[in-house]
């Protein structure tokens, strides 16, 4: 194999399997299945029509969605939006938070590009849900941030986990993407289903 012929050498002469990241996420890909597509439509919005495309988390509750616009292709990275849920927010113009405002830019965005993704993760309240998200409003007008009000609810600062949404890209053909974001910790999470991400594209809500 040309990839790490110095490896791949050593484990030949001392009979060994040597396990490299790259078959690490190839092992991922191909036996950790965590969702399963269920249904697509046509969906015109304000902001363009788009395919949705339901799915099934094999590993939580969650019905998620992705919306997609126009052709989806290996080699060109696509413009990409993962969206946490925030029903205050995306549906009641809540602006304690600018998840709403985030929405409408990213399928702006998209619109504009002509191709990309939207896919919206059903993880409410950083994946607390909205019970909990509104206790943690209620610290946070005691005086907590946002940080202090999860803890102090038993929860990590930001339990969120990105697997699902990982395979639900890799589903829909992406390869490389330019992830619409101001937040560098998701990086991390969709990166470690082999998904690249060649620019991270700010989303200011003004
Ligand atoms: N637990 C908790 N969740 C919140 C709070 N405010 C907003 N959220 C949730 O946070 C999620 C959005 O996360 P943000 O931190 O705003 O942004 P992000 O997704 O990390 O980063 P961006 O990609 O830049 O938007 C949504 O699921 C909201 O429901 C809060 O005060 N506490
Ligand atoms: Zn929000």
């Amino acid at each position: 194999m040309a990839r790490l012929p110095t490896l791949e050498k050593f484990s030949q002469e001392h009979d060994i399997k040597i396990v490299t990241v790259a078959d690490i996420i190839t092992f991922r890909r191909e036996h950790e299945k965590l969702i399963e597509r269920v249904a697509q439509a046509r969906v015109p919005t304000e902001h363009g029509e788009f395919l949705a495309v339901s799915y099934r988390s094999l590993v939580d509750p969650n019905e998620h969605i992705a919306l997609v616009k126009g052709e989806i292709t290996a080699n060109k990275p696509v413009l990409v939006r993962v969206h946490s849920e925030c029903l205050t927010g995306d549906v009641f113009g809540s602006v304690r938070c600018d998840c709403g405002g985030q929405m409408e830019l990213a399928l702006q965005a998209i619109e504009r590009d002509g191709a990309g993704i939207f896919l919206y993760m059903r993880q409410e309240g950083r994946g607390i849900g909205i019970h909990n998200k509104l206790k943690a409003y209620e610290l946070q007008d005691a005086g907590m941030d946002t940080v202090e009000a999860n803890i102090a609810l038993g929860f990590a600062p930001d339990p969120r986990q990105y697997g699902v949404g990982a395979q639900i890209l890799l589903d829909l053909g992406v390869n490389k993407m330019r992830l619409l974001t101001n937040n560098p910790q998701k990086r991390v999470g969709l990166e470690s289903f082999g998904l690249e991400i060649v620019e991270q594209v700010g989303i200011f809500v003004r």
